[in-house]
C-alpha cells in the first residue's frame, strides 16, 4: 500500500515500536511539532458508553497549554460539535466525522472532503438500521454529521454477526456509503477518498505549517488513525496508543491515555520559551 505521497507504507507490530517518550523528543530538537490528536482511546479512555468518555480537567489543562506553544488539532471520528463539547477549548482545531468537518478559532469552518452529497444516503441508512436492528439489546446507533457508528460493545456476542451482516447489507444498498471498522463499532462513511490523514495534510496547508522546522505529530489508537499514520510516514511522526489488534503504520508507541498526557507535558516543557 502506498501513501498520499506515493511512498510504500511500512507496517509494524506495536510491541516492536520504540517508546515515543524516549525517542520523539530527539527528533524534535530545534523543531516544533504540529500536534494532531485522536479523541477516544487517546485523550480519554475507552468506556462502555460513548457519552461517558469525558475529558479529564488535567488533560484539558495540558491541551490548553500545548496549544499556547504549538498548533493543536483534535481529529476524531466523533461528530465535530460533540468532540468540541467534550474538549471545550477555543484555541485548537477540530476535525470531526473522520476529518470531513473541520472548525477552528475565529469561526473557521470548512468541509474539505465534499461529504455533503452523502447526507441523503446517511439519513436513509440511519432509518434502515434503526428499523432492522431495533430488537438488538445493547445496540447503539450514533449519528454523526458525516458518518453513522453502529456500536456493538454492549451487544451479546451471539448477536454481533447479525449486526455486522445488517450493516453490510445496508451499505451495499447505498453507493454513496462505505464501511469503516473501529473498536467495537462498524461505521457507515461517505464513499469518498478522504480520511484523517488527508484532513491532517489539509490543516497543515491551511495553517501554513508546511515549513522545514515544523514536524506533524499524530497520536491515535484506532484503525481509522492508521490513515493518518500512513499519510505521515516520511513526512512526520505517528504514535500509536495501546493497540487495535492489527499491524500499525505508526513509528512509536505510548501505553495509554496517562502516557499520552505525560508525553504532551514533556513536549510543552521543551517548547516553553
Ligand atoms: O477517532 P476517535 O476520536 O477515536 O473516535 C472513534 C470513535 O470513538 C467513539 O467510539 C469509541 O469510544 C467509545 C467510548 O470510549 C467506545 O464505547 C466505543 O466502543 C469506541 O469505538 C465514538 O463513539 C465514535 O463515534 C467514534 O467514531
Amino acid at each position: 500500500m502506498k501513501n498520499d505521497s506515493g511512498m510504500q507504507v511500512q507496517k509494524y507490530h506495536v510491541n516492536d515500536l520504540p517508546s515515543a517518550t524516549s525517542e520523539v523528543p530527539k527528533h524534535l530538537q530545534g523543531k516544533k511539532p504540529a500536534v494532531f490528536l485522536d479523541y477516544d482511546g487517546c485523550l480519554s479512555p475507552i468506556v462502555q458508553d460513548p457519552d461517558k468518555a469525558v475529558l479529564s480537567e488535567e488533560m484539558r489543562s495540558t491541551l490548553k497549554r500545548l496549544a499556547e506553544v504549538c498548533s493543536v488539532a483534535v481529529v476524531s471520528g466523533r461528530d465535530r460539535a460533540n468532540v468540541k463539547d467534550l474538549v471545550q477549548l477555543d484555541n485548537i482545531y477540530y476535525a470531526g466525522s473522520h476529518g470531513f468537518d473541520i472548525s477552528g478559532p475565529d469561526d473557521m469552518h470548512t468541509e474539505p472532503g465534499g461529504a455533503a452529497a452523502a447526507i441523503p444516503a446517511l439519513d436513509k441508512a440511519q432509518e434502515e438500521l434503526k428499523e432492522r436492528l431495533q430488537d438488538v439489546q445493547g445496540l447503539f446507533i450514533e449519528r454523526k454529521r458525516y458518518a453513522i457508528a453502529v456500536h456493538y460493545r454492549n451487544v451479546a456476542e451471539d448477536q454481533v454477526p447479525k449486526v455486522l451482516e445488517v450493516v453490510k447489507q445496508v451499505i451495499s444498498e447505498h453507493e454513496a456509503l462505505k464501511p469503516g471498522p473501529g473498536k467495537m463499532i462498524m461505521e457507515l462513511k461517505p464513499n469518498l477518498d478522504w480520511h484523517k490523514g488527508k484532513a491532517v495534510l489539509w490543516l497543515m496547508e491551511k495553517l501554513e505549517l508546511n515549513k522545514p522546522d515544523i514536524v506533524p505529530l499524530y497520536i491515535g489508537d484506532d484503525l481509522t488513525d492508521e490513515d493518518a499514520f500512513a499519510t505521515l510516514q516520511g513526512q512526520g511522526i505517528g504514535v500509536m496508543v495501546g493497540e487495535h489488534g492489527q499491524q500499525t503504520a505508526a513509528s512509536y508507541q505510548l501505553e495509554d491515555v496517562a502516557a499520552v498526557q505525560d508525553f504532551l507535558e514533556a513536549i510543552i516543557q521543551t517548547l516553553k520559551p
